[in-house]
C-alpha cells in the first residue's frame, strides 16, 4: 500500500474558493464534539511534515493553515481542551478524548507569528478553505518513522500535486521571520 501524504492532498484538494466567509471545525468526538468556529478565510495552508502538528491517521504530514486570532472562537466543549505542550511556541490546544488539535495559539508577543491561530481545515465539512501552497518541514517526516529511502518519491508526488518541498517553511514565510527578527534589533525612529 502506498503511503498517505494526508487524505485531504494525495488525490488533489479542493480549490479556495473566493469570498469564503469560515466556518467550523470539529473534534473526532462522536459525542460532546468540541467546536471551534473560523469567522474568516485561512491563510498559508501548507502540508506539514514536522513532528509536533496533528495528522489523521496513517497520514504522514499535517495541513495546516493560519487565522487571525480575533477570529477563532470555541463555542461547543471548551472544557474538553488541552494545551498539550505548554513549552512549545504554539500551544496546541487539543480534544483530551480524541486527541485532535483544534488551534495552536501563540502567546509571545515578540513571535514572528504572534495574532495568528494554526489550525486544520480538514475538520470542516465546509468546503472553500485557502488550499495548500507547498510543503514544509518535509525532511521532519524521517523523525517519525518514514524511511529515508521514501524520501524522493514523497518530494516527487508533492511536486506533482503542485506543492513546493521545502524542509523548513516556504521562502516567503521564512523572509517574514527574518524580517521581523531585523526590525526587532534595529527599531524606527
Ligand atoms: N524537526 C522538528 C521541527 C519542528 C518545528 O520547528 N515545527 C515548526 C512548524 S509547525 C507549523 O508549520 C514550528 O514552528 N514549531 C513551533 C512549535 O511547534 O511550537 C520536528 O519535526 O519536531
Ligand atoms: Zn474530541
Ligand atoms: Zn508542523
Amino acid at each position: 500500500m502506498s503511503i498517505s501524504l494526508h487524505p485531504s492532498i494525495d488525490n488533489g484538494f479542493i480549490a479556495t474558493k473566493e469570498n469564503f466567509q469560515g466556518g467550523v471545525l470539529n473534534c473526532n468526538c462522536t459525542s460532546n464534539t468540541v467546536r471551534v468556529k473560523l469567522s474568516g478565510q485561512t491563510a498559508h495552508n501548507h502540508a506539514c511534515g514536522c513532528s509536533k502538528c496533528w495528522k489523521p491517521e496513517g497520514a504522514v504530514f499535517s495541513q495546516i493553515a493560519v487565522i487571525s486570532r480575533d477570529n477563532v472562537e470555541v463555542i461547543a466543549n471548551a472544557e474538553k481542551l488541552v494545551v498539550i505542550d505548554e513549552s512549545a511556541a504554539i500551544k496546541r490546544h487539543a480534544c483530551k478524548v480524541c486527541g485532535v488539535h483544534m488551534y495552536g495559539r501563540i502567546d509571545n508577543t515578540n513571535h514572528p507569528f504572534f495574532g495568528l491561530d494554526f489550525v486544520h481545515t480538514e475538520l470542516s465539512t465546509d468546503e472553500g478553505w485557502s488550499a495548500p501552497e507547498f510543503a514544509a518541514f518535509v525532511s521532519s517526516i524521517i523523525e517519525t518513522g518514514t524511511d529515508p529511502k521514501d524520501m524522493a518519491a514523497i518530494r516527487a508526488r508533492l511536486n506533482k500535486l503542485g506543492l513546493n518541498t521545502y524542509d523548513c517553511l516556504s521562502p516567503a514565510l521564512m523572509d517574514a521571520i527574518a524580517t521581523h527578527v531585523y526590525a526587532q534589533s534595529h527599531p524606527q525612529a
